[in-house]
């Protein structure tokens, strides 16, 4: 029977991964398996002694990822009671640029206990921001030769990314440099040990590697960098390039021992965490726009055209949607800004009334600040608390509050940080329309929508457009399960092309959230005061932000 088959979708997340065993027909999620990394985020010192890591690194155990693949599949396979030989394909999502060290078996170089005292042996996660110095390089060097590639990256290069990581050895740590046979991307790396042979995905190099699909890698700039480094990166780039969608290799005997799922089961290109979720939920038409709101919020755009923006994450053809282009923008702080507020500044008081109520804190200020009337509190926010993404692109600014008076309360402020989020999305989406690009549709997924109803109320009144929540959680795994069906084809039982796979695996929109015409009409006044905000604080009075960031320099600087 046609719906007995099954695909294994695995998303990497930033704290643990997920496995999902979906019906490839139906789309139902037949069994879910979520592990927390055993060692979890590295911000403080090594696993392996104990020795401090630089302020600003954030590092991971790649063995942690081994650790979700096996226990995830071996959990999913029992729970479901699945036949392995009906599962037809995996599909695998990372965060990015997540990298990993890698020696010419594909052996992390931290496994190895003359590397591991180095902490650029180790994976250095998507957040890693100890490659500030390197970031400025890159672009001083890459705006002076006027770099063609920068256009499609919004005229714009982020610490996170991958070249500045690798640049970051190539200055600090000549020897593990040398050493590194290759630099993958995580989900290259899992995707690469599975079949045993090298392989890329179009849609990380595209956004995170400088790569594009005319004219590979900028050698020449890589030159003008380092003559050194312009020598010695390319064969540790070297690697077959996949586009999403199609099969890179196929489960090797080791593999399929391990996991206990068939030889040569087909593997999917591995994909960012983010454009996963786009498949996940159905969005795959030309003017839908996928909003990914968790810790941060990735505005993914499919448009027919390119455009290249400014201040956005980038653009990248085939990235998503075979045909289409992929367009990334995207908030640093969302979901933290609204958990650091708790943390930090929530009254004694009130975690006594909440516990009282037996409720969490999210949901006690939630109910408090749904009372309030848009405009009501006099408060407004600049949501820059871990710097701004797009479409400043600029790690130094800090946020603000506004308004506050001796009778300001706490809910008042956690209804002005969400609102602060929801114009923060204003702006991107009117960057995409101001380049000519339609925004038709906006979908909403990952924790929040389902976490904050009235979150999703204020979207909707903010950006004057109904938001569609998606039913899971886990569209990224469903997602990444979506590719592994793709990557069997329908000689296998799964599909040839995308479009029939999202049509059938694809989770459904669970609700909409419609604007309040009342309600538009004070967030349309709200905004315009949002706007000023933005571009006096992030534009004109940048030399003020980054003072009060990083403190005043007296010799040289004041604030005024
Ligand atoms: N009810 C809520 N209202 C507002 N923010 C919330 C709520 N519940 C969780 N958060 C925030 O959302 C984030 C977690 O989102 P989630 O999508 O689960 O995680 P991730 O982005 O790591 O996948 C945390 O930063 C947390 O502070
Ligand atoms: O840069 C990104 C995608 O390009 C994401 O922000 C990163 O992968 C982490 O996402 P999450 O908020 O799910 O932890």
């Amino acid at each position: 029977m046609v719906d007995n088959y099954f695909s294994i979708g695995i998303d990497f997340g930033t704290e643990s991964g997920r496995v999902l065993l979906v019906n490839v027909h139906s789309g139902s999620i037949e069994a879910i398996k979520v592990i927390p990394y055993r060692h979890g985020v590295i911000e403080d010192t090594l696993p392996i002694n104990k020795q401090r890591i630089p302020k600003g690194s954030v590092l991971q155990h790649p063995g942690d990822y081994l650790h979700v693949l096996k226990e995830g599949v071996a959990h999913v396979l029992a729970e479901s009671k699945v036949n392995p030989t009906h599962i037809i394909g995996i599909g695998v999502d990372f965060t990015s640029s997540t990298i990993v060290p890698v020696d010419h078996t594909l052996t992390p170089l931290c496994f190895y206990s003359n590397y591991h005292q180095s902490p650029h042996s180790w994976v250095k996660l998507w957040k890693h921001h100890h490659t500030k110095a390197e970031t400025e390089k890159i672009y001083r060097v890459a705006t002076q030769r006027k770099e063609k590639w920068m256009r499609k990256l919004g005229y714009n290069i982020s610490e996170e990314w991958m070249i500045p990581k690798i640049l970051e050895v190539f200055e600090q740590d000549r020897e593990i440099y040398t050493h590194t046979a290759y630099y993958l991307e995580a989900v290259d790396w899992i995707v690469s040990t599975l079949a045993s042979k090298v392989s890329r995905n179009n849609c990380s190099l595209g956004f995170k590697a400088f790569w594009n699909e005319k004219d590979g890698y900028p050698e020449e700039f890589f030159t003008a960098i380092d003559p050194e480094f312009g020598k010695t990166i390319l064969p540790k780039l070297a690697g077959e390039v996949k586009n999403i969608g199609e099969c890179a290799g196929y489960l090797t005997e080791e593999w399929a021992r391990k996991l206990s799922l068939p030889v040569n089961l087909p593997i999917s290109t591995g994909v960012i965490d983010a454009h996963s979720a786009v498949l996940g939920t159905g969005v795959y038409q030309s003017g839908e726009l996928l909003m990914v709101m968790g810790t941060s919020t990735c505005h993914m755009m499919l448009h027919s055209e390119e455009k290249e923006i400014p201040g956005i994450s980038g653009v990248v053809k085939d990235a998503i949607i075979p045909g289409l282009y992929a367009y990334e923008a995207g908030q640093s702080a969302v979901g933290d800004l609204f958990g650091s507020y708790i943390k930090n500044h929530v009254p004694e008081s009130y975690k006594q009334e909440a516990d009282k109520q037996g409720v969490s804190m999210f949901d006690y200020l939630e109910k408090k600040a749904a009372k309030l009337s848009p405009g009501e509190s006099g408060l407004i926010a600049l949501d820059w608390h871990n710097g701004n993404r797009s479409i400043l692109s600029n790690t130094d600014l800090s946020g603000c509050l506004i308004g506050l008076t001796l009778h300001t309360k706490p809910e008042a402020i956690f209804r002005a940080y969400l609102e602060s989020t929801a114009f923060g999305a204003n702006m991107i989406i009117g960057a995409y329309r101001d380049w000519g690009m339609d925004v038709r549709e906006v979908v909403a997924c990952g924790g929040l929508p389902q976490a904050n109803k009235l979150l999703m109320q204020l979207y909707a009144d903010i950006l004057n457009m109904p938001i569609h929540v998606s039913q899971s959680n886990y569209a990224p795994a469903i997602g990444a399960a979506i590719l592994g069906a793709v990557a069997a084809g329908r000689i296998n039982n799964g599909y040839d092309d995308m479009e029939a796979a999202i049509r059938y695996m694809a989770q459904p929109i669970e609700k909409t959230y419609y604007p309040i015409k009342k309600h538009v009409e004070v967030y349309q006044q709200l905004f315009a005061h949002y706007k000023e905000l933005h571009d006096y604080f992030g534009m004109k009075r940048l030399s003020m932000m980054r003072n009060l960031k990083h403190g005043i320099d007296k010799e040289t600087e004041t604030i005024y």
